[in-house]
């Protein structure tokens, strides 16, 4: 690879949004969980979605990887409609797209090489350059020494590192987090977030990012990265990072979409409630 601080090679993404939601809808048996929902997220933008528990923000995030197809409506990724696509095109899309799943999902039975890995042997890559870039990627996420551990052996928060390390691996064109911090002490939470700023700042990748925790939310509007420094820093002057937006679910349907502050100086009286 793919150095995981350089930027990725655009040079074969279209111009024009990287996501694209137009009136999807999806329901599980008679129950509607996304109902005519219609966003788009640009390049280098970082999307972020919140909502109460069962608002269909996992389902949004399978929607784009492609892991479930909606009912209605399209959905269109890296310019292509995937709504309908083939498996093996579809296959192909979920090499372009770094997943970080909810609890991390790792492989148990496998070390955190052979996780960090798995997509690499599955394209069959020779073992030395395998794990070349899996030191390279462990050393981005600050865990070099796991390398020949199980999963078991380490913290919620090392795991949580590990399954970023997975998703940075084939150093994807968009990078979808669902609750990366979900689960996590605060202190815990804050490293994981640092991280996810990190990447964001040094690559640039487009992505999208599921949290409960709104000071999360907050924290990665108004942090950057200081690469000189190694670490995350508040953007001066109560800056805004200017490439977050928010998307807000509430029983299958969008309730805002915008800024930053569009989302702190809103009116709407449930907004305002969800976020006191
Ligand atoms: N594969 C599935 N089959 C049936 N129902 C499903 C399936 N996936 C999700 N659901 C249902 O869809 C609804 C939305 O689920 P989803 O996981 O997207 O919510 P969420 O907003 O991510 O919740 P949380 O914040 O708790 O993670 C829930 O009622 C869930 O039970």
């Amino acid at each position: 690879m793919a150095d995981p601080q350089t930027p990725p090679d655009t040079a074969n993404i279209p111009s024009g949004p990287v996501v694209v939601f137009d009136n999807v809808s999806i329901r599980f048996d008679v129950k509607p969980v996304l109902e005519n929902i219609s966003f788009q997220v640009e390049r280098g933008q970082q999307l972020i979605i919140l909502g109460p528990a069962g608002t269909g923000k996992s389902v949004l995030l399978k929607l784009v990887d492609g892991l479930l197809e909606p009912d209605s409506g399209t959905i269109t990724v890296f310019g292509e409609n995937i709504t309908r696509m083939r498996e093996t095109d579809r296959f192909k899309l979920r090499n372009r797209i770094g997943m970080v799943f909810q609890e991390s999902a790792l492989f148990d039975s496998l070390t955190v090489e052979d996780n960090v890995a798995y997509r690499l042997n599955e394209e069959r890559v020779p073992r030395d350059e395998s794990h070349r870039r899996v030191e390279e990627v462990l050393n981005f996420v600050a865990l070099p020494t796991a390398i020949s551990k199980f999963p078991s052996e380490l913290s919620g928060g090392m795991r949580r590192r590990v399954s970023i390390a997975r998703a940075i691996i084939t150093k994807p064109d968009l990078i979808l987090y669902d609750s990366p911090t979900g689960g996590l002490d605060p202190i815990t939470s804050t490293t994981i977030v640092e991280l996810v700023v990190k990447q964001r700042d040094v690559s640039h990748t487009t992505s999208l990012l599921i949290t409960h925790r709104l000071q999360d939310a907050f924290t990665l509007a108004t942090h950057r990265f200081n690469v000189e420094a190694d670490k995350m820093e508040p953007i001066p002057n109560g800056g805004i990072e200017d490439s977050t937006k928010f998307l807000v679910l509430n029983e299958g349907k969008i309730v805002f979409e915008g800024s930053t502050e569009e989302l702190v100086h809103s009116e709407d009286p449930w907004l305002k409630q969800y976020l006191s």
